[in-house]
């Protein structure tokens, strides 16, 4: 590979990127003006005209109005790669695809086959490449280009194992961390590259350590599979399932910035609508509530609300009323009875229907009430043909004492309701998991009625919600529909008229009242948040080790196609619940049918560091090999007892180490509050310089310098105390320090005495390519 280049040279190549770039950002001016100028005219066409014609319009301003914010996302960094070939061929890769007016190529969507040469070419493999080229903006200006020129008879063999594009990515590796991930177009190496161009069919496990890029590869693969399968995708939409909300938002601007913003971001406490839960469970009860088990619970719990009385059903009804001061009253009333055995018939008749319990209550009370009409009959000596009877059980329907009855018979259950009573009730847990659970396993699960929600709680709900069914008769589906429609339609109108100015040409409510007619209900992705029943056209699942079996119903259920990214590192897994090996997870919905992409470098957390991490590793899952990572750090981790130190003085000098950076202190979960509280509070942890978060609250996130703070306390917190040590360690992307109490764990023996040694910045050069060459690795 030729690095060097001659001071003139590069500058002309500058001068010559720059005037090619500069091309391409008046054509994307062009296109915005142009995009912007048809929506106008779209709005501005007013809401008369056939019902087809307001539909149509509607249509067309939604892809005006979303084309229009995809080519505001892509401003920063439109073009950063360029490909020669040996035809003499030349490409300008970027976020989007543009052409010039004669309809030619000038700049391929990174998504394009034609622009995968520039991320699977290596020295050792460059297919038809001579050249690939970096370049790097600032706004609308080139202010540099990296060359890798393909020419293998004078690279020696470490250059030809090289990374893809080493510079860019030691440059993008190495840029203090912000509070939130970012796109990483310009860098995507090969095997993340296989990842992220897989097919949309099936289920992909992407099984990868620590840093090796698995978040950021499924995010890029969510925008590729858009691309790709945007007529599929856009109807069904994408789902991404995060561990946290905190997650979520740490995640959430990757695929905006990628121009796509039709992707449904949850964390697992939000697939059941309408719940947002954070708390989590104490370990036993996770691992109850996360076990399969608890489905035949709470079907037993609905089952066990489809009730017959213990004798006959009898009930007191007017047989005549009299007006007294302007008031009916009740002079004559009649028992009318159901014998115990029709109404055991009636419940299993309904029961037969294999329908949800709120919909096929509708039939138990036909019934019942038909029962009870002939009986009332038989006594008065009336006519009992089918239309009288009709009448007379509509008429018992009036009585408030007739719809209690049946209320505590075959009750309209909601799925909050139905849980809530079962883990708050002893006897009706008891009963609904008497045949399941055993009495320790049952005491675990009992709580205050009141408790919040929590995330173990979500597949319950889930699970209540798929057995209760919803009453969808058309009024009340109407009713549903007409909220849920309302609370999202501001929202949607004032991101419309955000795009680009259009403030002056309509007020946000009339574009909310275009909306409230029947025409099409806003975007697909919000069509899916508000529809519990949605089936997504694919789902990827993050942390997916942390997932439980009843989660993982919750999750198929959101997808019956099973087109599914599953994203994680089964040693990493800190839930009791969680997975061991995808196998036992997926093999349930999908056996032998699921295929497996390994990530094994970790672009985050610099050697010596996740030497450290190694040794944790090899202790506590010794079959687990470690990701191999591309770089040093700047700093040696070290430990150091917490009895000779002061926090506070510690983490003001690992900021002074790292700059502009973030820290994050992460404690046991004991202890949190008690160092959160030696801090200055934020309200979003991310925005803070110095985060205080537990180990669940860390997952997937990284920052620039970590302090763990008492090892031993998280390695004892929990049976999965050492997988949440490794997670500890692995989030720091220059820094590491270790806080310890008392002795230092045995697993982290490396770090004692360490000298501290501190690596200068000519350290950086060349990085950690491969571990071998260095003897420092
Ligand atoms: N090709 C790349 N170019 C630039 N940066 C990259 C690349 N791949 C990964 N990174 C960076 O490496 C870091 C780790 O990536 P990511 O969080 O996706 O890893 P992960 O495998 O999900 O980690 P974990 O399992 O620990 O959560 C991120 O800062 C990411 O931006």
């Amino acid at each position: 590979m030729e690095r060097r280049q001659s001071r003139t040279a590069r500058a002309e190549a500058l001068r010559g990127e720059q005037s090619y770039v500069s091309m391409l950002y008046e054509r994307l001016d062009v296109v915005r003006d142009r995009t912007r100028e048809a929506l106008r005219d779209v709005l501005a066409r007013g809401g008369s005209g056939t019902r087809q014609a307001m539909v149509e319009r509607e249509v067309t301003a939604d892809e005006h109005a979303r084309r229009l914010s995809q080519l505001s996302a892509v401003e920063r960094g439109l073009c950063f790669g360029r490909i020669d070939d040996d035809r003499g061929d030349t490409l300008y890769i970027g976020r989007i695809g543009l052409r010039d007016d004669e309809h030619e190529s000038k700049l391929i969507d990174w998504r394009a086959p034609a622009a995968r040469p520039f991320y699977v070419a290596t020295p050792a493999d460059p297919g038809a490449l001579v050249r690939r080229r970096h370049l790097h903006l600032r706004d609308r200006t080139v202010t540099g280009i990296d060359d890798e020129v393909f020419d293998l008879d004078r690279m020696s063999e470490a250059d030809r194992r090289t990374l893809v594009g080493e510079a860019a990515l030691m440059a993008s590796l190495r840029r203090g961390r912000t509070g939130r991930m970012g796109e990483v177009v310009a860098t995507i190496q090969t095997e993340q590259d296989r990842v992220i161009r897989s097919g949309l069919h099936g289920v992909l496990v992407v099984q990868g350590g620590p840093g090796t890029g698995k978040t950021v590869a499924a995010l890029h693969r969510a925008a590729y599979l858009l691309y790709a399968h945007r007529a599929t995708l856009e109807r069904r939409g994408v789902l991404v399932i995060g561990p946290n909300a905190m997650f979520s938002r740490y995640i959430g601007q990757v695929l905006p910035s990628l121009g796509e913003t039709e992707v449904v971001l949850s964390s697992v406490g939000e697939l059941h609508s309408g719940v947002h839960a954070v708390e989590e469970d104490s370990e036993p009860a996770a691992v109850v509530k996360g076990g399969l088990r608890m489905a035949a619970v709470v079907e037993k719990a609905v089952r066990d609300r489809q009730r017959v009385p213990d004798g006959d059903l009898e009930m007191a009804v007017p047989v005549r009323t009299s007006l007294r001061d302007g008031v009916e009253v009740v002079v004559e009333e009649m028992t009318v009875r159901m014998d115990h055995a029709s109404c055991v018939r009636a419940r299993d008749r309904a029961r037969t229907l294999l329908r949800p319990h709120n919909l096929a209550r509708d039939a138990f009370v036909r019934q019942v009430l038909g029962a009870l009409a002939r009986d009332e009959a038989t006594q008065l000596d009336r006519p009992v043909d089918a239309e009288d009877l009709r009448y007379a059980a509509k008429n018992l329907w009036q009585y408030q004492a007739v719809r209690d009855a049946l209320d505590g018979l075959w009750p309209e259950l909601t799925p909050e309701d139905l849980i809530r009573e079962l883990l708050s009730d002893e006897d009706v847990l008891r009963s609904a998991a008497g045949p399941y659970l055993s009495e320790a396993e049952l005491s675990v699960l009992l709580r205050e009625r009141d408790a919040p929600w929590t995330v173990g709680d979500v597949p319950l709900l889930d699970e209540a919600a798929e057995l209760l069914g919803e009453d969808d008769s058309p009024a009340r589906r109407r009713e549903r529909l007409a909220e849920r429609r309302r609370r999202a339609e501001e929202t949607y109108a004032a991101g419309v008229l955000a795009i680009n100015d259009l403030g002056e040409l309509m007020e946000a409510s009339d574009v909310a009242d275009r909306h409230r007619d029947d025409g099409p209900t806003i975007t697909t992705a919000d069509r899916a948040v508000r529809d519990r029943d949605w089936a997504y056209g694919h789902v990827i699942v993050d942390e997916a080790q942390e997932l439980s079996e009843m989660t993982w119903r919750t999750v198929m259920r959101r997808v019956p196609t099973r087109s599914l990214t599953v994203v994680g590192d089964v040693a990493q897994t800190g839930s009791a619940a969680g997975a061991r090996s995808w196998g036992e997870m997926l093999d349930r919905y999908v056996e032998g049918r699921w295929r497996e992409e390994r990530l094994l470098v970790n672009y985050r957390t610099p050697v010596e560091i996740m030497d450290v991490a190694a040794d944790v590793l090899s202790a506590v899952a010794p079959g687990q090999t470690p990701p191999e990572s591309v770089r040093y750090g700047e700093a040696a981790p070290r430990a150091v007892p917490a009895a000779q130190t002061d926090l506070r003085h510690l983490v003001e000098s690992e900021l002074r180490g790292i700059g502009e950076g973030r820290l994050a202190i992460v404690t046991p979960d004991a202890r949190r509050a008690e160092v959160a509280a030696l801090f200055p509070e934020t309200a979003d942890p991310l925005d803070a310089t110095v985060a205080v978060l537990t180990v669940v609250q860390c997952k997937g996130l990284e920052f620039d310098a970590v302090v763990v703070v008492d090892p031993g306390a998280i390695l004892g917190q929990s049976a999965k105390g050492g997988q949440d040590l490794y997670v500890a360690i692995t989030r720091a992307t220059r820094r590491l320090t270790v806080v310890y109490e008392g002795e230092l764990p045995e697993m982290l023996r490396r770090l004692d005495g360490s000298p501290g040694r501190r690596l200068g910045e000519g350290d950086h050069a060349g990085e950690a390519r491969a571990r071998s060459e260095d003897p420092a690795g």
